[in-house]
């Protein structure tokens, strides 16, 4: 009996011991940082929350208690600092070495396998040179065309959709958008997602973007090994397979009509783009002497895919939002469009050199991804010890860099719940201070890309439509941004009862689909 007892007792407890053991340098080294008090085991986890919007609130809570500074936590044995101070930020954006990604990037191993984004090493090293080209002036040229093709069918769409004073989810039309740009310039081909929504691979591609976040924030899906008992996982692997059949024919297809001489302009070929496409420039590049293989081209149209959509649709998405609730700004867009376009052509694309001319829009969505940056998150992990700013952070941490609380620091932005596009023009934050697209040698390869497509939908969208301002009570009459975001909890409590219905960041940046979609209305003006 006495032994039975013992056991029953002793064995967790010796479990715990043995745990704890082996956290014990971790704990030892990141107990210097500051953070909330863990329990045996568990860590910090019990107080995570469990949706985006609980795990959101949560994070600003500590941020605010611990000064707007870093803060370590724990899950379990991960252990974790979130990243808010740019002199870290600085560090780790900058350095060669400190380049592996967080284990939340292993969710997207499956479709992307190991592409720019997630791999590391030299692997990392050699394709992001031979990428880099890819990107080059003339060619982002070429994909404007694209852009304005696409933006153009959006516009017809939109006319359908927001007809009178209809409510739509813009959210959802920018999404085959966005969808239908990548497929032309990553590899040249057309699946007119705007018109053949239900199509099984347009579905595929939203599905796989929404599965890669819902897991994420879920503790169980999140793990390879149980996410394959959940009721979901059937209709994952159909999309994965759907995901892989089709990128893997397109690129077969593309490889043959190179080989016949057939080149993208000769007519007969399913390939629409007469411009090289991404896909292009990879089947003539090559790596350690040889071209690349299936596996490898693969990788890196399908991590485009993914970055190149997913990204863009917020962006434009947060950006036509705040149209709709400054109305001020809106107004000074649309006679900055007047003034470059011309009033009377208002309706014509505008060319690549015009765009670059737009420099209100320009801050106005530097401000967009100030408060509503597409990549709120990105994570590393530390393959060794590091000393930043004195401090040791042992190997096997977590970093999260927090990019969405960049935004929200009143060191940095003066009064920065204030949308204020201006801000950018006086107050130039440092380079790590402000980072949507990320820094250093990792930074985001399609930034121009990215910019370059927000632009043109924005523009177009401001020359044929005016947004209105919202039907609820949240549309602003001061100038601040209707977000409890960055609020400290007092002020947020104030602010909850009005936005829990419609906050977008914490509904939509956390890039979960929308709860109640990316509602607006608008007028044309033609
Ligand atoms: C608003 C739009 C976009 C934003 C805010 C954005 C932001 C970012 C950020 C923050 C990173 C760093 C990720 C990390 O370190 O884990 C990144 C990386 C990357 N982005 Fe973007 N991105 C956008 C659009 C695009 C587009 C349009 C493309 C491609 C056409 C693209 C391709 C990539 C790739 C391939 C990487 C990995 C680069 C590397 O690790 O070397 N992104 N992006």
């Amino acid at each position: 009996m006495w032994v039975v007892l013992c056991i029953l007792v002793g064995l967790p407890l010796l479990l715990v011991a043995y745990f704890e053991l082996g956290l014990m340098r971790r704990k030892r080294m990141l107990n210097k940082f500051q953070g909330p008090r863990m329990l045996p085991v568990v860590g910090n986890a019990h107080q995570m929350g469990k949706t985006p919007t609980e795990i959101l609130n949560r994070f600003f809570g500590w941020w605010h208690e611990y000064g707007k500074g870093n803060f370590r936590y724990w899950i379990g044995s991960y252990s974790n600092i979130l990243i808010t101070c740019p002199k870290y930020m600085e560090f780790i954006l900058s350095s060669q070495t400190l380049i592996s990604k967080a284990d939340s990037y292993d969710l997207m191993h499956a479709w992307l396998g190991l592409g720019l984004l997630t791999s590391t090493g030299s692997k990392w090293h050699k394709r992001r040179k031979m990428i880099t080209p890819a990107f080059h002036f003339n060619i982002l040229q070429d994909f404007h065309e694209v852009m304005n093709e696409n933006s153009s069918k959006f516009i017809d769409q939109l006319r359908k959709v927001a007809d009178g004073d209809n409510i739509f989810d813009f959210q959802e039309e920018a999404h085959y958008l966005t969808l239908d740009v990548i497929c032309d310039t990553a590899m040249g081909v057309s699946i007119n997602a705007m018109e053949n929504r239900s199509s099984s691979v347009v579905q595929a591609f939203k599905d796989m973007c929404y599965i890669i976040k819902m897991r994420a924030f879920n503790p169980w899906k999140r793990n390879e090994k149980l996410f394959r008992w959940a009721s979901d996982y059937p209709a994952y692997k159909r999309t994965l397979k759907t995901l892989q059949d089709f990128t893997n024919e397109i690129i077969e297809k593309r490889i043959e009509a190179r080989n016949l001489n057939n080149t993208p302009e000769s007519p007969g070929t399913e390939f629409v783009r007469k411009k090289m496409a991404f896909l292009d420039t990879l089947l003539s590049s090559k790596i350690d002497g040889r071209p690349l293989t299936s596996q490898e081209l693969y990788e890196e149209v399908s991590t485009f895919m993914f970055e190149g959509h997913d990204t863009t649709t917020s962006g434009v998405g947060f950006a036509v939002y705040l149209l709709s609730r400054h109305q001020d700004e809106q107004a000074k867009l649309f006679k900055e469009q007047c003034d470059i376009m011309g009033e009377s052509s208002l309706c014509r694309d505008a060319t690549f050199q015009e765009i670059s001319q737009m420099k209100y829009l320009d801050l106005f969505i530097k401000e967009a991804q100030r408060l509503y940056p597409s990549v709120p998150f990105i994570g590393r992990f530390t393959e060794k010890d590091y000393v930043i700013d004195g401090e040791v952070v042992p190997k096997g941490t977590t970093l999260n860099l927090g990019i969405l609380f960049l935004g929200y620091n009143d060191r940095v932005f003066k009064d920065p719940h204030k949308f204020r596009p201006e801000r950018f023009e006086e107050e130039k934050p440092g380079p790590f201070e402000y980072v949507p697209f990320s820094a250093g040698p990792r930074n985001c390869i399609g930034q121009k890309f990215a910019l370059l497509e927000i632009k043109t939908v924005v523009s177009k969208i401001i020359r044929n439509f005016e947004v209105l301002p919202a039907l609820d009570e949240l549309a602003s009459k001061d100038g601040y941004v209707a977000t409890t975001v960055g609020l400290p909890a007092a002020e947020k409590a104030k602010k909850d009862a009005l936005i829990h219905k419609y906050d977008p960041i914490l509904s939509a940046a956390m890039t979960l689909k929308s709860e109640n979609g990316l509602f607006l209305r608008m007028k044309s003006r033609l």
